[in-house]
This record gives C-alpha cells, sequence and structure tokens, in this order.
C-alpha cells in the first residue's frame, strides 16, 4: 500500500475530503480498495470491432448475437464433450435467435417440458462459464430486473453440490411449470450475449447504400458499451443532420441509387413529396436511363416506381453537382478547383473538359441548367432543397441517432494501446506528416485530427446559430485531405455523366502505401501517444479483396484492415461478407465471415455465417483488467483511497460516522 507523508496529505485535502464522502469511514474505503484490486487480477474483457456496417442490418444482427463466432466458441468449451454437432448448433441459435427458435421448437417437439428442462440446464453452464471473468456485481448489472435473483441463484449454485441439487433441479422446475420458460430463456440468452461481448467498437460507415442504418443505430443506442469512429458517410448523414444541403442532397442520392426509401420515409420520417413531383414534372418524358437504382437480388419494385426512383435520383444528383459547385466557389481554401466541373460542360456538344481531356456526355438533357451559369439552382430546386432540408432538421429521430454519434463517437480513438479510426492520415509522399491550414493555423497530425474534430462538433451544435457554416461537414465527407476520406478526389459527377472509365479513377492518398512499412505504422502510433511495439492501427473504409489475394494484417502485424465489406453490392469485389475482430485476454483473432443468408435458415437449419477465425496476436501472458486502460483508471481510483485511508489513520480527515 502507498504511504504518504502529512505534507502531501494536505496537498490534497480538498479532494479527500470531497472524497470522503462517498468513502465515509476507514472500513468503507479500505473495503473499496480491496474490491479494486481483485477487479484489477480479472482477465481483460473482450473487444469486438465491426466497421463499413453499411446498413447491412440483418448481417450486422447475426454478428452481434453469435459475437464473431465467440459464443459458439463458448458453447464448444462448456459442453462440447457432451454435446453432438447439430445439438451444438441447435443451442446456438436459440442463443442467437431466441424467439424464433421457440416458435420452431414448439411446433416440432414432442415433449416440450423435457426440451425446456434441459435447453435451460445447458444455458445456465454456458451463463455461468460466460460470467466467470467478471465480478459478480458485474454480472449482477447485466441481469434482466424479472430473473435477476434466479439467474444469480443459478449461476453460483453447483448443481452437483451436495444439499442443493434438488434445489437448482427445483428452480428450472418450477421455472417451466409456471410457464415463464419462454421469458428465462430470452432472457438468459441476453445475458449470454451481452457477457461475451464486453464492448464493441465501430469503425466507421454505419450508413448507406443498405437498406437499415437506422436500425443499426437503434441497436447501438441500446447497447451497453459502444464507440464509433466516424466514417467519412457517417459524417455525411451528420452533415445532412446539422441542415447542410450538399451532404443532404448527396444522403439522397446515395438513398435513391441503392432504392433505399424505407429510411428515409419511414425510418426518419422524411417527406419526398416535393422532390417526386419536381421530378416527374421536370424530367417528364426522361427515362433517366443512367439514374435507374442499383437492386439487389433481393428487391422486388415495380417498374413504375424504378421510373420515379429514376427521375428523383436524376433530379437530386443535379441539384447536388450544383450546390458542391457553389460550396467549393465560396471556400477558395478548400483548394478543390479541380472539382469545378458544371462549368466545363460544352452543352452544344455534350462534352466535357476534365483536366486536359474531353469526354462525351452520356447525357443531353440538362432541362435545369442555364449553360451560363450551371451551378445556379432554379427557383423550384430551391424550394425542393429548402423544403427536404426542413425535414430533417425537424426529424427528431434523426436528430437523436446523430447526437449519439456525437456522444460515442469521434475521428479517432485511442482505447487499450489500439488507435481506431474509419480511413486514413494526411501524410505526404516523403512519409511525413502533411501540414494542413484550417483557420489560419497550420496543423499536423494528431494535432490536426483533433481541430477538426472540434470544427465537426461546432458545425453541429451550432446549427441554429445565424452564421454558421456547415460546410466543414461536407469538406470531412469527400475532401482529399480529410481522415475519413483518404482519397484524391470523389468522382461523382464523372462517373454518373461520362461512361469512359478513366476519369472515374479516385486515387488513395499517400497514406496508404506508407503505412504498409511497420516503421510509418509505429511512427503514427508514436504521434498518436501509444507505445509502437504493442499498439495496432486498426482501419476500416478499403474493402479487403480477398478473393485477389489481399491480406487485411499489414506493416507486419501493425496495421489491421478490417473492411471485408458487409455491403451486399461490394461482396462481388471481396469475395467475403466482411471480417471481424475480436481482441480478448489472450490476444487478437481475426474473424472472416461468409455471406450471411437468413435469419430463417440461422433458426430453421441452424445455418451460422460461416467464419473462419485465425491467431493475429498471442499473448505471452494473459491479459488482465490491470493491462488496459479500465485498469490504469482503478488504479488512480486505488491510490487516492490509499491515500485517504492515510488521512483518516493520520487525522488529517476525520470519519464521517
Ligand atoms: O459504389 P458507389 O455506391 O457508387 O459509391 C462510390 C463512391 O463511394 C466511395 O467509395 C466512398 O464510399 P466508401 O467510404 O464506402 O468507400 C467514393 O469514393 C466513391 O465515389
Ligand atoms: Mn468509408
Amino acid at each position: 500500500m502507498n504511504q504518504f507523508n502529512v505534507k502531501e496529505l494536505i496537498a490534497e485535502q480538498d479532494y479527500l475530503e470531497l472524497l470522503s464522502r462517498r468513502f465515509p469511514t476507514i472500513s468503507k474505503a479500505a473495503t473499496e480498495v480491496i474490491n479494486l484490486k481483485s477487479i484489477l487480477n480479472l482477465p481483460k474483457g473482450t473487444e469486438h470491432f465491426l466497421t463499413d456496417l453499411h446498413g447491412e442490418y440483418e448481417a450486422f444482427n447475426h454478428v452481434m448475437n453469435n459475437g464473431s463466432g465467440v459464443v459458439k466458441r463458448r458453447i464448444i468449451d462448456t459442453l462440447g464433450k457432451f454435446l453432438s454437432q447439430n445439438e451444438i448448433n441447435d443451442l446456438a441459435s436459440l442463443i442467437y435467435y431466441p424467439e424464433e427458435k421457440l416458435q420452431l421448437v414448439k411446433d416440432q417437439e414432442e415433449n416440450l417440458s423435457d426440451w425446456y428442462e434441459i435447453s435451460i440446464y445447458r444455458l445456465i453452464q454456458v451463463c455461468r462459464d460466460a460470467s466467470s471473468k467478471y465480478t459478480r456485481s458485474k454480472v449482477r448489472k447485466a441481469l434482466p430486473v424479472d430473473f435477476a435473483y434466479i439467474i444469480e441463484e443459478l449461476l453460483h449454485e453447483d448443481e452437483y453440490r451436495f444439499n442443493k441439487k434438488d434445489y437448482y433441479n427445483q428452480i428450472i422446475q418450477t421455472i417451466v411449470e409456471l410457464d415463464r420458460a419462454d421469458d428465462f430463456i430470452i432472457a438468459i440468452s441476453a445475458v449470454i450475449k451481452r457477457l461475451t461481448v464486453d464492448h464493441l467498437h465501430i469503425i466507421g460507415d454505419v450508413y448507406d447504400r443498405g437498406p437499415g442504418p437506422h436500425i443499426i443505430m437503434d441497436t447501438l443506442i441500446n447497447h451497453h458499451s459502444a464507440d464509433i469512429q466516424w466514417g467519412n458517410h457517417d459524417i455525411l448523414w451528420m452533415g445532412a443532420a446539422a441542415g447542410d444541403r450538399s451532404c443532404i442532397s448527396n444522403v439522397l442520392r446515395i438513398s435513391l441509387r441503392y432504392a433505399n426509401m424505407d429510411i428515409l420515409e419511414e425510418g426518419y420520417g422524411i417527406n419526398l413529396f416535393p422532390l417526386a413531383t419536381f421530378a416527374m414534372n421536370t424530367y417528364q418524358g426522361d427515362n433517366c436511363q443512367k439514374f435507374k437504382p442499383k437492386l439487389s437480388a433481393d428487391d422486388i419494385v415495380p417498374d413504375a416506381d424504378i421510373d420515379l426512383l429514376a427521375k428523383m435520383h436524376k433530379a437530386i444528383s443535379i441539384i447536388q453537382f450544383k450546390l458542391e459547385h457553389e460550396t467549393v466557389l465560396n471556400h477558395p481554401e478548400y483548394e478543390m478547383q479541380d472539382r469545378l466541373l458544371l462549368d466545363k460542360i460544352n452543352y452544344d456538344d455534350y462534352t466535357i473538359t476534365i483536366g486536359s481531356d474531353v469526354y462525351k456526355l452520356n447525357l443531353r438533357t440538362f432541362p435545369t441548367i442555364d449553360p451560363k451559369e450551371p451551378w445556379k439552382l432554379t427557383a423550384e430546386e430551391k424550394s425542393v432543397i429548402d423544403k427536404l432540408r426542413y425535414s430533417f432538421l425537424k426529424s427528431e429521430k434523426l436528430q437523436k441517432h446523430i447526437r449519439f454519434m456525437f456522444a460515442k463517437g469521434s475521428i479517432y480513438l485511442r482505447y487499450n494501446n489500439n488507435l481506431l479510426f474509419h480511413a486514413s492520415i494526411p501524410m505526404n509522399p516523403d512519409g511525413t506528416f502533411k501540414k494542413i491550414k484550417l483557420k489560419g493555423l497550420e496543423k499536423t497530425g494528431k494535432e490536426l485530427l483533433d481541430q477538426m474534430e472540434q470544427m465537426a462538433r461546432e458545425a453541429y451544435f451550432g446549427r441554429e446559430k445565424k452564421n454558421n457554416s456547415t460546410d466543414f461537414l461536407w469538406y470531412l465527407w469527400c475532401h482529399q485531405d480529410s481522415p475519413l476520406f483518404g482519397k484524391d478526389k470523389m468522382a461523382t459527377l464523372e462517373r454518373y455523366l461520362v461512361d469512359d472509365k478513366k476519369p472515374h479513377k479516385e486515387n488513395y492518398t499517400p497514406y496508404y502505401l506508407l503505412v504498409n512499412e511497420e516503421k510509418t505504422a509505429k511512427m503514427i502510433l508514436e504521434e498518436f501517444g501509444l507505445d509502437p511495439e504493442t499498439g495496432h492501427i486498426i482501419n476500416g473504409h478499403v474493402p479487403v479483396k480477398v478473393g485477389k489475394g489481399e491480406n487485411p494484417i499489414k506493416a507486419n502485424g501493425k496495421l489491421l484492415v478490417i473492411d471485408g465489406g458487409f455491403a451486399k453490392a461490394y461482396q462481388k469485389e471481396t469475395g467475403i461478407a466482411g471480417y471481424t475482430l475480436i481482441y480478448n485476454s489472450y490476444g487478437l483473432l481475426l474473424a472472416s465471415h461468409e455471406p450471411f443468408e437468413s435469419v430463417e435458415k440461422a433458426v430453421n437449419d441452424g445455418i451460422d455465417i460461416r467464419s473462419t477465425v485465425r491467431v493475429v496476436e498471442k499473448v505471452v501472458d494473459r491479459k488482465k483488467i490491470s493491462d488496459t486502460d479500465i485498469g490504469s483508471n482503478l488504479k488512480k481510483q486505488i491510490y487516492y483511497l490509499e491515500m485517504l485511508l492515510s488521512a483518516f489513520h493520520k487525522g488529517v480527515i476525520k470519519e464521517k460516522i
């Protein structure tokens, strides 16, 4: 125990006085020290890293339910010797989807009471194993109120213990007899999942392309412990929620591109009527071929709807190009003049000059463009975007989700000596950090990212203030110096208006080449105040083309890129359905997942996402809480509690009895 002299105690007297209100006696302070010291020796909790979810809520839910394979591992560890593979799969799907599985069992099982008793018995075993890493108090906090007492009894009673066997069995039988088995199974399955993964990291891009980012956000808000590093698609929605017109038009364009209207209308209550009527009138007779939505195999959309979606898609794309042009004109300091393309179109011969090359346009109808001032919105376009903006600003649900993004999110995060961010760090080709001028001051590396994050927060929280600009949120979406984006340009206009693929190319910034070198990765870790020998960088953003032999582990293990592509639209390219990372007390594990089929298949056929787990790094000594950030915090608390104990003993602070 730390010893302190009177002088030291007097120097901290005010703080100790405050602390003594929570721990008023020697005995209370000593008990807390004993508790905290014992926690330090427990194994480190399991962290789960997911990224680039892109609205794929079903696959996300599944990975949350199976903990990237950790739940099944636990079943095998606890009951593997006694159960067949089928029984293991059945128990796993019961834990993942208890409601659905119970329904199925009721339809099929003849002796339901037996099934209930056996299943409850097995679930308790798995739950006991999952809870063994934690203090009783932490487990208690994870229990649902209704069953807290019973689950606690069952977890801490041993069915083999003499005298207690009947007691234990009686509890289970009574649960079944009183028709409480379904609720009990649902409750204990949730506890198992919750205890299996202690903390969740989302490395960005919850939004866009898939149908249910709002469903994912609801899950995250209800999660017991999660953080988010903003991806470029998240900041786009954050900008839209701040009322930024360029961001709003991008958000709508992407939703229309993938025919995801549910998120806007049902998810966030955005009124699309003004855009629909405007598009129908303005693009009447135009089949808007290039703007037909990209549908996935299971999307069924009638032709008439496709026609309307295509018209709306074209209308909002043209509005977006105009708004972005104006933003670039308003911000010469962004140095994005190469993105001024609307005025490089020759509206007589339908060509566009990009750099020194001239390309043929694939479109000829621009009913709202005045070639003299092509970036000017027509009065109708202005009215449409203003009405949409109103809807975004007034959507309570959207604002709630975005406030959560700000509360639990950041551009980068340091967590247990790992550095987490979505895309990149601005760097020069020579390997040094790139200086970027913001608000008249040049900054690099960590300082730069801190400044950018502060500006993002100011832009959103000042959204109702006069003269507040939200343009910086758009900058973070698509600027080459944005750590959330990391490409030299976002070639959206070229991709829509020119068939030639040459100008579509977006090049990754120097970070991507440099960071493959171990020395650069270590330099970045050091810049962010982490130990380069033991730390890792964890990124998403870039789909890892496993099919083409790409490896997600780079820089000699210092960098992990875990975007394997949850996005269905990208699975052809990547060849898998996503990577997730697990960091437990034994080390770092990388799980690669094959595409998720459906909840039905998972429940009926016990088909899990097939996941391959490989060890990235194994620690020599099992990591304890003492080795984590929480551990450092606890040690600080212990230090002050020991100081308080000294103060009690030396009479600097009196016990409050
Ligand atoms: O394939 P899509 O949906 O048309 O999107 C292409 C655009 O998405 C981006 O790749 C950004 O999205 P990601 O952050 O998911 O990579 C842009 O660079 C590109 O212009
Ligand atoms: Mn991204």
